[in-house]
């Protein structure tokens, strides 16, 4: 595998504040990095970071380059995108087109509209006349049509129904994503792009305190569902967290083994989120 971005003691201060704590981290080309984290965890300042969007101490090579002297070119293999609804609403999808072309060296503009021709979007609509799903597929079709290899999304789908949350998702994956091309994205929900990322980075108070794979996040962290008599057992193999469901204990562990874990009751794969609560209330490790 090849390292896209590298990372070592990446700091960011903010008048004598540290929103990014001398980090360490590696992206793998074709890669899908979920970067999650409360509010105020640093998530925007480690992606403005990787942008060359601010300044920063210590190392960071993103493509070979450094993205404080190297914008310009980094910005022809890479696209950022923050929020889906950030289309003017003024402008006719057209224009929109004709905008993005104008900005972005690798903009396919036969691409984006061979996309739209699949949808019910009109070239010469208003974008504020489009419904919220269409605009998405508008979205989407200015973003799949940029040929780029690091594709950054800072919360995606804020704002967005549940429903074309999950379109937006499918369609990334579906029409963008292959082995040479990498994301990273940042959201609050969780739960919507657990099953689409192949690797987990929790980040805290400007600290990193998960950075794993999906694979060893599966090997590593085991849910137990404990039966009464067990709870003290299960309690003596330090658990990161402990919630009750139904009346009974349910205990997640970090790397106990699937042995010592099967001994004390039921197992399963700890959800994201679960994970998630866990290591925000825990110290940093
Ligand atoms: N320009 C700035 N000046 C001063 N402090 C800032 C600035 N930008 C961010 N911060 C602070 O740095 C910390 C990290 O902010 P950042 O925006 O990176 O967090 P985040 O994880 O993206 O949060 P959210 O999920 O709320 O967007 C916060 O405490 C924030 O207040």
């Amino acid at each position: 595998m090849s390292a896209v971005v590298t990372a070592k003691g990446l700091r960011k201060s903010y008048g004598g504040f540290d929103a990014l704590k001398s980090v360490d981290f590696t992206i793998e080309r074709g890669r899908i990095v979920g970067l999650i984290g409360p509010n105020g965890a640093g998530k925007t300042t480690a992606l403005k970071s990787l942008l060359g969007l601010t300044t920063f101490d210590g190392h960071l090579d993103v493509f070979g380059l450094d993205p404080r002297q190297d914008r310009h070119l980094l910005m022809q293999r890479v696209c950022f995108i923050a929020d889906v609804a950030v289309i003017p609403r003024w402008m006719k999808v057209s224009q929109s087109l004709e905008f993005v072309e104008g900005v972005h060296p690798k903009f396919d503009r036969v691409k984006a509209e061979r996309f739209l021709q699949k949808t019910k979007i009109n070239l010469n609509s208003k974008v504020g006349h489009l419904s919220k799903g269409m605009v998405t597929q508008l979205h989407l079709a200015l973003i799949l049509a940029i040929d780029v290899e690091l594709l950054v999304l800072d919360e995606p789908t804020q704002g967005l129904d549940i429903l074309y949350r999950k379109e937006f998702y499918q369609e990334l994956l579906g029409e963008f994503f292959d082995d040479n091309k990498t994301i990273v994205v940042t959201t609050h929900q969780v739960e919507e792009v657990e099953n689409l990322l192949t690797d987990l980075m929790f980040i805290k108070d400007g600290n990193i305190v998960l950075d794993s794979t999906m694979d060893e996040v599966g090997e590593r962290f085991v849910e137990v569902m404990v039966s009464g008599d067990q709870v003290d057992v299960a309690r003596q193999h330090k658990p990161i967290a402990e919630r009750e469901v139904f009346g009974r204990k349910v205990f997640l562990f970090d790397g106990i083994g699937s042995e010592t874990a099967e001994s004390l009751g039921d197992t399963h794969r700890p959800s994201v989120s679960d994970l998630f609560v866990a290591k925000m209330k825990g110290v940093s490790a």
